[in-house]
């Protein structure tokens, strides 16, 4: 059964200076919804509201704006949450930042999904992004679910709010302290949903592995071996492309080191 949903952080405090207060009280959040869930949504993000209004209003007009008028803003969201999810797993500054500051990998995706039919309201099969957060900006018409305790919760559509999904990278990293959100999109019928996620990513040489503040520095032993960002694509794809036993998903507990 589909309930409640995912906890809103304003993100305000962090974008004007001096309101400590706020500050700690959003981190306790954002800890609890990126270990519970994986998933949360933002408000007061920094991404101009005309942005978006303008591109769900008419995708065509997304489309016609001018790269890096498009990509301008959510980047420096990416960093932010960035450094905010680096403060909650109380690593020290910049750590994340340092890790991860090639941005040639950051990408937008735009989807049109159609109506369901009677037979079919898959939009997107359940599965958890492999990259470090994605922001999903949608429309007003939902179907964005999240799994938590054996259930789908719904991500309800919220004027100006952006969709943050914690993804593998940030799960390995954080030695499973924060969970890569499971998800998927179910079809409405006689709607349309169109969607633009952002993946907010990291350089494929990048070698990852869980960070030894959270693993040896702390007694803790590590949950994955270490792997390349492009070797665990390059698998996820060959999966999705050819696979060799199609009821077998592939996905990051390929990397998990079982206890
Ligand atoms: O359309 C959405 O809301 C999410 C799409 C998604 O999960 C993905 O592209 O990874
Ligand atoms: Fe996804």
């Amino acid at each position: 059964m589909v309930t409640s949903t995912i906890p809103t952080i304003d993100l305000s405090p962090f974008v004007t200076d001096g309101d400590e207060d706020g500050k700690k009280k959003a981190m306790e959040i954002i800890s609890l919804a990126c270990s519970e869930y994986g998933f949360f949504q933002v408000v007061n993000h920094g991404v101009p509201l005309s942005l978006m209004s303008r591109a769900m209003e008419l995708s065509k007009i997304f489309f016609a704006y001018p790269t890096e008028e498009k990509l301008k803003s959510v980047p420096k969201s990416g960093q932010l949450v960035e450094s905010i999810i680096n403060d909650c797993l109380g690593l020290p500054p910049n750590v994340l930042k340092g890790y991860n500051h090639d941005r040639s990998e950051d990408h937008m995706q735009a989807y049109h999904y159609f109506p369901a039919t009677g037979t079919d309201n898959i939009g997107a099969a359940e599965h958890q992004d492999a990259n470090c957060v994605t922001f999903v900006f949608q429309d007003d018409v939902g179907g964005l679910e999240v799994r938590k305790d054996s259930e789908w919760i719904r991500v309800n559509p919220a004027k100006g709010a952006l969709v943050v999904n914690v993804g593998d990278v940030i799960q390995v990293l954080s030695n499973n302290r924060f969970k890569s959100g499971l998800h998927r999109v179910v079809r409405t019928e006689g709607k349309s949903r169109y969607s633009f996620p952002f993946f907010y990513s990291i350089n494929r040489d990048k070698w990852i592995e869980p960070l030894s503040q959270l693993t040896r520095e702390i007694g803790e032993p590590a949950k994955y071996r270490g792997f390349t960002h492009r070797d665990y694509g390059v698998l996820r794809m060959r999966q999705r492309t050819n696979p060799s036993r199609p009821e077998e998903k592939f996905d990051i507990t390929h990397y998990a080191i079982l206890t």
